[in-house]
């Protein structure tokens, strides 16, 4: 080992963003105050694109917010690459790069111009500022459209262009709330490449999201948060795997819990009339589900069979599904 590598701290040894026993309550008139988060504790391993999946209301901006040190927790601590938020803010601004739900972009000024005016506020040192501009509109692929005014852009544009803002002071970790909220297909796919490409070259990602098709093309960790609280964590296909291998659909009446019973079903979930049925994947139990429907309700069809989601996830540990398990 070489004296700088027996120097060189691991970027393991700390995780890139803890959170510990994290509360946050707020206050309301003439009410008992509101748990937005409850006891959070998770931690991101450096390098990694982490997803945070929820409806709307889990608690997935207030954890941005607390991260960023924009709230003060009412309990519990969050970390960055092992600095505590409370003690030193301004080190662990310097080391995220936010992309709010809200881009918050000067519409009458150009992609170069906000840029501009974004390197000098954050105190890129000038003789690096053309350069960094540049690489990060490169990295979005805005650079023909740098002079235009971002009023003039779309939602999707507008979107990489708070990327590309985020990633001129380099940071190390980058947070992205709810990056593709309503925004075109082509769009997305060039953010999602763009958040690989940051992980891939050694960044930490950490995005909320409630696409569930997001959390599951992009993340490589995943928490999955309700009402404020933390319901699973794992790998999409860790996650995937709780409910067993395939999931057959089938449009019926309401099964009874006899099914739940046949050798290989693992778990029967209803929606919308059409039951759910997770299974061990094999063929036989699959011929015998669909034996099952056809001896005990005649007039049910197959809808088809396919691997469980996050959506079955979610609604498998919440009992809703992820579009409606919003506030209302
Ligand atoms: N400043 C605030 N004052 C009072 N309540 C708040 C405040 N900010 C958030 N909340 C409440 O805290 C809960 C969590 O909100 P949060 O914005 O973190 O959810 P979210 O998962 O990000 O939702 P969305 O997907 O809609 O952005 C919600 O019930 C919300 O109404």
């Amino acid at each position: 080992m070489s004296p700088s590598e027996a120097l060189a701290i691991s970027p393991s040894e700390a995780p890139a963003i803890s959170f510990r026993e994290l509360r946050m309550e707020f206050r309301r008139r003439r009410s008992r105050p509101l748990v937005a988060l409850d006891s959070l504790t998770l931690d991101v391993a450096p390098g990694q694109v982490f997803g945070l999946l929820g409806p709307n209301g889990s608690g997935k901006t207030t954890s941005v917010n607390l991260l960023c040190g924009l709230l003060r927790p009412t309990g519990g601590t969050v970390l960055v690459e092992g600095i505590d938020v409370r003690d030193d803010v301004t080190a662990v601004r310097a080391r995220l790069g936010v992309v709010p739900q809200e881009t918050a972009l000067y519409n009458d000024l150009s992609a170069d111009e906000n840029l501009s005016f974004h390197a000098r506020l954050y105190g890129v040192a000038r003789a690096q500022r053309r350069t960094r501009i540049n690489e990060v509109l490169e990295l979005v692929g805005l650079e023909e459209r740098r002079g235009d005014r971002v009023g003039t852009y779309s939602g999707g544009m507008q979107r990489r262009l708070a990327l590309a803002r985020a990633l001129l002071t380099q940071p190390s970790v980058v947070v992205l709330d709810e990056p593709t909220l309503g925004v075109d297909v082509q769009s997305r796919a060039a953010l999602w490449e763009r958040v690989r490409r940051i992980a891939s070259e050694g960044g930490t990602v950490l995005l909320t999201t409630n696409y569930m098709e997001e959390a599951q093309a992009l993340a490589d960790n995943l928490a999955i948060l309700d009402h404020g609280a933390l319901i699973a964590t794992g790998t999409p296909d860790q996650l995937r795997g709780r409910l067993g291998k395939t999931f057959i659909d089938v449009r019926c009446s309401r099964p009874d819990p006899g099914l739940e019973h046949l050798a290989g079903v693992t778990g029967v979930s209803w929606r919308d009339g059409v039951a759910a049925v997770a299974a061990d994947g094999s063929p036989a139990t699959t011929r015998a589900i669909l034996d099952w429907f056809a001896e005990h309700d005649p007039g049910s069809a197959l809808v088809g069979v396919r691997r469980p989601d996050l959506n079955d996830v979610f609604l498998d540990l919440t009992g809703k599904a992820l579009r409606d398990g919003g506030e209302s």
